[in-house]
C-alpha cells in the first residue's frame, strides 16, 4: 500500500492529525517501512529506529519505569520512530541503570538512568506515561506542569464519581479536579474523546477485555443489562512485579485462584462503562482468577439476549461494530479465541457461541494484560493525543507459542 492510501485510510478512520505532506516526509526519513504498512517485526525484538533519538519527535517521561507495564513501555517504544524517552523514574531502584533492573534492555544503550519521581526533571518532556501503583498517582500527577500530555496506568483517575473511587479504594481522591478532565481511555469506544485529552486515564486490564465486546452488544439493546456474568483469568504479571507471597512460584504453579470474590476493585469501572452503553444502571457479577502463566487474560461473559435476538445478531454486530478497527478482532464463527494468539500483541481477539441453553450466549474476549490490557493500549492513546497514526508502535505480529 502506498504512503499516500495508508495515510487517507487514517483519514477516513478519523484516526490521523498530520498533514500529508508531513507524514511523507516522516516516512522518507524512516526508510518508508517502519511507521507505514504491516510490519512483521517480531515481538521482543529490540529495535532502535534510526530517527528515534530522544528529542527528536516527542520526548517522553515514563514515571514507574523499572516495573512491569514501564518496562513493556519501553519495549514498544523502541520500535516507535516519534517518542523519545528523556525521563525514566523508580522507587526502590533509582540510580540504577534499566539494564541492570532489566537486562533484556542492555541492547539499549540510550536509555537514562532511572531517578526518583521527585527528582525528576520535566522540563525536556512533553508527554507522560505515569505506570505507578494507584494511590501514590494523584499526589505525582496533580504536580507536574500543564502542558504535559498523561496518560496515566493507574485506576486513580478512572473513576467519575469521587465517592465511588474513596469506597472501592479505601482513600480519600487527592485530585478532584483533575478527575474532572480526565478522559477514560478505552481506545476503541473513546477515540474522539481521547484526541482531545489531555489526561487520559488508561483503562485496567479485567475491563478492557470485558468492555470491548459487551458495550457495542449494550448499546444496541442485543443483550439482557441485568443478567451478565463475567468469569475473568489473569497471568501473574497482572499483579505487578513487587514482591507478594501470594505471586511465590509455589502458590501459583499448578492451580487457578480466585480472588476480589464479590468485591474486586474492577466492578465499578466495568458497570460505568456498560452502564455508559446502557443509559442506565448496569450491574454485574464478576470474578477474576489468577492463572500460572506470566502473562494473558481471558474473560469469558454469559449473557442472555434479548427477547427475539439471535447469536447471528451478536455476532453480526460486533463485526459491524469492530470491522474497521486495527486492533479489535472478531474471530471467524467457531473458533476459540486463546491468550496464545494475543501474546506480546495489541490485539484484542473476540468470539460469541450460542449457549446449549436456549437464549443464552456465551463471549470470549481475549487480551495481553501488559499490552492492550495496559502498555500497549496506553502507547495506542498517546499516539492518537499526539497526533501520530494510531498504531505507531504497535504492528507486533503475536508471538506464538
Ligand atoms: N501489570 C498489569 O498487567 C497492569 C497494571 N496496571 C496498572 O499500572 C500501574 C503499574 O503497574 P505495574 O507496572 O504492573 O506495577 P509494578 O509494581 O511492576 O511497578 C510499579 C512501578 O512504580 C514504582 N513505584 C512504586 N511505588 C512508588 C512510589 N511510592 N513512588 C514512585 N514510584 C513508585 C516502582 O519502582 P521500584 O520498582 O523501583 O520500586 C515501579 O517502577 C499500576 O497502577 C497497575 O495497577 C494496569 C493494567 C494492567
Ligand atoms: C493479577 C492481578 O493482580 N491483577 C490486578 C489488575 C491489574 C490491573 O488492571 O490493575 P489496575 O486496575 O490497578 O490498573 C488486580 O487484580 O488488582
Amino acid at each position: 500500500m502506498s504512503t499516500a492510501s495508508l495515510s487517507s485510510t487514517f483519514l477516513d478512520r478519523g484516526c490521523f492529525l498530520k498533514s500529508e505532506e508531513r507524514l511523507s516526509s516522516l516516512a522518507k526519513q524512516n526508510g518508508n517501512k517502519k511507521y507505514f504498512g504491516r510490519s512483521n517485526t517480531l515481538p521482543f525484538k529490540s529495535l532502535r529506529v534510526s530517527n528515534s533519538k530522544p528529542g527528536q519527535e516527542a520526548r517522553v517521561a515514563l514515571l514507574g519505569a523499572s516495573g512491569y507495564t514501564g518496562a513493556e513501555i519501553i519495549r514498544l517504544l523502541t520500535n516507535h520512530p516519534f517518542f523519545g524517552i528523556t525521563v525514566m523514574t523508580a522507587d526502590r531502584n533509582a540510580g540504577k541503570s534499566i539494564e541492570s533492573v532489566f537486562p533484556h534492555f542492555v541492547t539499549q544503550k540510550d536509555l537514562p538512568t532511572l531517578v526518583s519521581t521527585s527528582d525528576a526533571n520535566f522540563s525536556d518532556v512533553d508527554a507522560v506515561f505515569c505506570c505507578l501503583p494507584h494511590g501514590t498517582t494523584q499526589e505525582i500527577i496533580k504536580g507536574l506542569p500543564r502542558r504535559l500530555k498523561i496518560v496515566d496506568l493507574s485506576a486513580d483517575f478512572r473513576l467519575r464519581d469521587i465517592s465511588e473511587y474513596e469506597e472501592w479504594y479505601g482513600q480519600p481522591h487527592r485530585a478532584p479536579n483533575l478527575q474532572e478532565e480526565a478522559v477514560y481511555g478505552l481506545t476503541e469506544i473513546y477515540r474522539e474523546k481521547v484526541r482531545y485529552a489531555r489526561l487520559v486515564a488508561n483503562p485496567g486490564c479485567y475491563p478492557t477485555s470485558i468492555q470491548l465486546p459487551l458495550i457495542p452488544l449494550i448499546k444496541t439493546n442485543l443483550i439482557e443489562h441485568g443478567n451478565i456474568i463475567i468469569d475473568s483469568k489473569s497471568g501473574v504479571s497482572g499483579a505487578g512485579r513487587g514482591a507478594k507471597v501470594s505471586n511465590l512460584y509455589t502458590e501459583l504453579t499448578e492451580g487457578i485462584m480466585s480472588y476480589g470474590v464479590t468485591k474486586h476493585r474492577h466492578v465499578p469501572e466495568i458497570e460505568q462503562g456498560l452502564s455508559d452503553a446502557a443509559c442506565s444502571k448496569v450491574t454485574v457479577s464478576f470474578t477474576p482468577h489468577l492463572m500460572p502463566m506470566s502473562r494473558g487474560m481471558q474473560s469469558t461473559i454469559y449473557v442472555q439476549m434479548a427477547s427475539g435476538v439471535t447469536i447471528e445478531d451478536l455476532y453480526h454486530q460486533l463485526k459491524v461494530s469492530y470491522e474497521n478497527e486495527e486492533f479489535v478482532k472478531l474471530l471467524d464463527k467457531g473458533i476459540v479465541p486463546r491468550t496464545h494468539d494475543v501474546r506480546g500483541s495489541n490485539y484484542c481477539y473476540v468470539n460469541v457461541f450460542p449457549d446449549r441453553i436456549r437464549g443464552r450466549a456465551i463471549i470470549i474476549s481475549v487480551i495481553d494484560n501488559l499490552v492492550k490490557g495496559a502498555s500497549g493500549q496506553a502507547l495506542q492513546n498517546l499516539n492518537i493525543m499526539m497526533g501520530f497514526p494510531e498504531r505507531t508502535g504497535l504492528e507486533y505480529l503475536p508471538l506464538f507459542p
